[in-house]
């Protein structure tokens, strides 16, 4: 089993809400798609697996054309969407849930249990086939949920969060496994993920969206290192301050905050800037910001104070930083500076998103709403 390169440059109208994207996922590797909370993320995957009809553009698999001047249905696409929720057949056993898949691909009663069998064993559950799947734990249907996308072997396969309604417990292994897979089957993937580290481990680009408008492509490790977004430097793990890049220097409101810009910002430009706790010092006497102490955290042997800012320093245990509640001075000593983009800036052709020369991809609105898959040519 081999996956196919996804392309797609795409626009999804639904009521007031626009998602707009372009992107090429190569053969076999993954995609991460980060955003924030109603940012349009599972509206893009909805479009992926042909739930959801583009309002323009074009979306293909390989030499397919499945959205633009066709529309192939889902069940048609090869591409297989897996939610938060296993959603496994409950009035089917473990074993004919993870047949449904090779059946529905014609293969024979037999072979599809053979198939069936093998991802039980793999999954870790050799012994459930006859259950239903109520009788599986949370941790346990996702496996089976995971195993039986696979089973139909898909040439995409779409990740919304798979892992956010897993306990902690459960959450690795499953991991784990997904990981294995899609390595084993090179089977190609987008994966909707609020934690870096998942995109970390598995994608080798990142599309970030706000507001259904992709504000970075990068890879991970560019956005762990130089996020060029707010949004993605909050996922990476940076406090983020935003403020007008003045003389030198990030102005917030009153404060004064001395940084560095890491590339070119006009004096007066919105800007953001981000750092890490080890770059802030808290004192009780002086320093840059004053803010109140919203929390104080004990951590591999550092005490982190955060302020109503946000902004978080580090202190060495032993210290006795100020309280929660307590007025404290805040000083950034490491804080790089980056412009904040306009949304026309990030949507203007040519910027990030692009996919790769050589993918043919024409905009415009589908022409036809018949179609079933058919050879681009
Ligand atoms: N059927 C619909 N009709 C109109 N608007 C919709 C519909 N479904 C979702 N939306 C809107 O589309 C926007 C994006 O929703 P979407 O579920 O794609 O976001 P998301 O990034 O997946 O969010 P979350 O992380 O919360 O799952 C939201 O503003 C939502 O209100």
């Amino acid at each position: 089993m081999s996956g196919q390169p996804l392309t797609a440059r795409i626009e999804i109208r639904r009521a007031q809400f626009t998602v707009s994207a372009a992107f090429e996922v190569p053969d076999g590797e993954c995609l991460a798609v980060l955003g924030p909370n109603g940012a349009g993320k599972s509206t893009l995957l909805g479009a992926l697996a042909g739930l959801i009809r583009p309002t323009a553009g074009e979306i293909r698999l390989g030499g397919r054309v499945l959205d633009g001047r066709v529309h192939v249905p889902p069940e048609q696409r090869r591409v297989t969407l897996l939610e938060q929720k296993p959603r496994l057949f409950p009035h089917l056993s473990v074993v004919d849930n993870l047949a449904f898949g090779p059946r529905a691909q014609g293969r024979s009663r037999r072979q599809a249990r053979a198939v069936a069998e093998g991802w039980l064993d793999r999954i870790g559950l050799p012994d459930a086939g006859g259950w239903k799947p109520h009788r599986l734990s949370g941790g346990q249907q996702q496996r089976v949920a995971i195993a039986r996308a696979l089973a139909a072997e898909p040439e995409v396969l779409l990740l919304d969060e798979p892992f956010a309604a897993l306990d902690a417990a459960s959450a690795p292994q499953i991991r784990r496994m997904l990981s294995d897979e899609l390595a084993r089957t090179g089977t190609t993937s987008v994966l909707v993920t609020h934690e870096l580290a998942d995109a970390w481990q598995w994608a080798s680009r990142c599309l970030v969206i706000e507001s259904g408008t992709v504000v970075e492509e990068t890879t991970p490790a560019q956005m762990a290192a130089a996020p060029a977004h707010p949004f993605s430097a909050a996922l990476a793990g940076y406090a983020v301050v935003h403020g007008v890049w003045s003389e030198g220097a990030l102005v917030t409101g009153d404060d004064v905050l001395p940084a560095v810009a890491v590339e070119d910002v006009a004096d007066g430009a919105r800007a953001f800037g981000i750092v890490v706790p080890h770059e802030v010092t808290v004192s009780r006497t002086s320093g840059a910001v004053r803010s109140r102490v919203r929390s104080v955290s004990v951590h591999a042997g550092r005490v982190l104070v955060e302020s109503d800012g946000g902004l978080v320093a580090q202190t060495p245990v032993g210290a006795v930083p100020p309280g929660v509640g307590e007025q404290a001075w805040f000083t950034p000593t490491g804080m790089r500076v980056r412009r904040l983009r306009t949304p026309d800036e990030i949507s203007a052709p040519g910027r990030g998103c692009e996919p790769r020369p050589g993918a043919e991809i024409s905009a415009g609105p589908p022409r036809s709403a018949q179609g079933d898959g058919q050879q681009d040519r």
